[in-house]
């Protein structure tokens, strides 16, 4: 990978992450990597550091191995007609982020031959923290290798058959915002008893992060540490069945249907 030439066309959100996870990866060149956007001034803060911004996707997917699209889905059609002309099939590999954009979607602008990938990472690279969930055709040993050891480089990342690529992006790219969201309403109630904002977004940040670790590190069930904290007759189980009565199991697993739901669509 760190002897590939990478272009990601249309570099907002989520490829502004990956950009700043990547140039944070040992050994990763700046110089190996091109950026786009239509409007690419909030990204010249990388040329100094070796990354070549322009708004030009031609010349940023002529000469790239690996050719990330970060643009919105509706776009993605669009992109693929305007570079196509360029690509070479055999030489080249496209990974799209696009939500919903099926491998078969873009085979319908693009030569049958060419390694087609789709990568549903989250906002997490940017610390290198994502999960990114990876499906694609036509790639071989070395170009899935390559890709596997992109997305690692920016966190971990796992293969799955194309019919999960949807339910990848709710669990693993909404589900950031599901947890911050979590993050805030815990704050919330950390001021309401007592705490000022920024001690309790505190102690809520790295109470998320401990738990997080406990379990990753450990292997064990949620469900297996929450037995740990919960004193029969005590305070946790007691705001836990709380939230319970108030739906908070139930809204979870509803707000994950209706994501999904809304993708499918
Ligand atoms: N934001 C997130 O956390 C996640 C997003 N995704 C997917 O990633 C893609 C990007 O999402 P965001 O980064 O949130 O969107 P965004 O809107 O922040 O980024 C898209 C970028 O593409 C640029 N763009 C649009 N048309 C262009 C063109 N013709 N040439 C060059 N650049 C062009 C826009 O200027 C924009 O900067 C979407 O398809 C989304 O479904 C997937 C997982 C997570
Ligand atoms: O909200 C969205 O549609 C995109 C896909 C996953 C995260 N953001």
């Amino acid at each position: 990978m760190k002897d590939l030439k990478i272009a990601i066309i249309g570099c907002g959100n989520l490829g502004l992450s990956i950009v700043n996870g990547l140039l944070d990866t040992t050994g990763f060149k700046a110089q190996s990597l091109s950026v786009t956007k239509r409007h690419p001034e909030s990204l010249f803060h990388l040329e100094p550091l070796g990354v070549t911004v322009t708004s030009d996707n031609i010349s940023a997917s002529k000469d790239a191995d690996l050719i990330v699209l970060g643009v919105k889905p509706y776009n993605v059609p669009h992109i693929l007609k305007e570079i196509s002309p360029v690509l070479s099939p055999d030489k080249q590999t496209i990974i799209s982020l696009a939500t919903g954009v099926t491998l078969e979607d873009m085979y319908k602008h693009l030569p049958a031959e060419m390694a087609v990938f789709r990568a549903m990472p989250n906002i997490a690279a940017d610390i290198q923290e994502s999960i990114t969930c990876i499906c694609g055709k036509n790639g071989d040993a070395s170009v899935e290798a390559s890709i596997k050891e992109l997305f690692n480089s920016i966190g971990i990342s796992i293969v799955i058959e194309e019919h999960l690529m949807e339910a990848a992006t709710v669990l693993g790219a909404c589900g950031i915002a599901y947890v911050l969201r979590f993050m805030r309403a815990m704050t919330q109630g950390g001021i309401q008893i007592g705490f000022d904002a920024h001690t309790a977004n505190t102690i809520v940040n790295q109470t998320v992060k401990g738990a997080a670790e406990l379990i990753i590190k450990k292997g064990i069930h949620p469900e297996a540490a929450i037995d740990k904290v919960t004193t029969p007759k005590g305070c946790t189980i007691v705001g836990l069945n709380e939230m319970e009565h108030h739906g908070f199991s139930a809204a979870m697993v509803k707000g994950v249907l209706a994501s999904y739901e809304k993708i499918e669509k």
